[in-house]
């Protein structure tokens, strides 16, 4: 049976794009925690942290990691799902946890071409790039905590997916 894989990183390193692809190519389920989540209780995440806050937020998606997680699935993470030691520690012992890293001015970027802001509401109220700065530093040591594999998210996404293919190698190797 295969082990789940848990793609995390920050907003714009291309969970969502790179987990769709990669899913097709291993011929695996894709879930992303975000899209199933805004599906279940059919609101934005805008909206469930206008209504209910952060940490409102944080454990929906606490609940939605724990509902989605099985056997032969890829799943795309939200960026803060590292925030909480039960959910590292969660997806470490459930799966193969990949980080996709890549640095602030591509981030800033992605984030800045496209935005989407239902499902990416401000963290800290600053502008694109001195959020994606700030937030990284605080959570670069949660990503790498939680990682079994690190590749270069900075690369386009069919290398990406190589990359991750490569690292699942050594995986089911050892
Ligand atoms: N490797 C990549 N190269 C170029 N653009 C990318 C790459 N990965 C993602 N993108 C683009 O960046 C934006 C954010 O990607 P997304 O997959 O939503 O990131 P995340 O889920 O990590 O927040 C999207 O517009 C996507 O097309
Ligand atoms: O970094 C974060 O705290 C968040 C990232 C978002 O997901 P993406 O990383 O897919 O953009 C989404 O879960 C939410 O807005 C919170
Ligand atoms: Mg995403």
């Amino acid at each position: 049976m295969t082990l789940p894989i848990f793609l995390v990183g920050a907003r714009g390193c291309g969970k969502t794009t790179v987990g769709l692809a990669l899913a097709l190519a291993q011929g695996c389920e894709f879930i992303d925690t975000d899209h199933w989540l805004q599906e279940e209780v059919k609101q934005s995440i805008a909206t469930i942290v206008d209504n209910e806050g952060w940490d409102g937020f944080r454990a929906k998606e606490t609940a939605a990691l724990e509902a989605v997680t099985a056997p032969a699935r890829v799943i795309a993470t939200g960026g803060g799902i590292v925030l909480s030691e039960y959910n590292r520690r969660f997806m470490r012992e459930k799966g193969v946890v990949i980080y996709l890293c890549a640095p602030v001015s591509v981030l800033a970027d992605r984030l800045e071409a496209f935005p989407e802001e239902g499902q990416r509401p401000t963290l800290t109220g600053k502008p694109i790039s001195e959020e994606v700065s700030e937030v990284l530093a605080l959570r670069d040591a949660l990503y790498r905590e939680a990682a079994h594999y690190v590749v270069d998210a900075a690369l386009p996404p069919e290398q990406v997916v190589t990359d991750i293919e490569a690292a699942l190698q050594l995986a089911r190797a050892s």
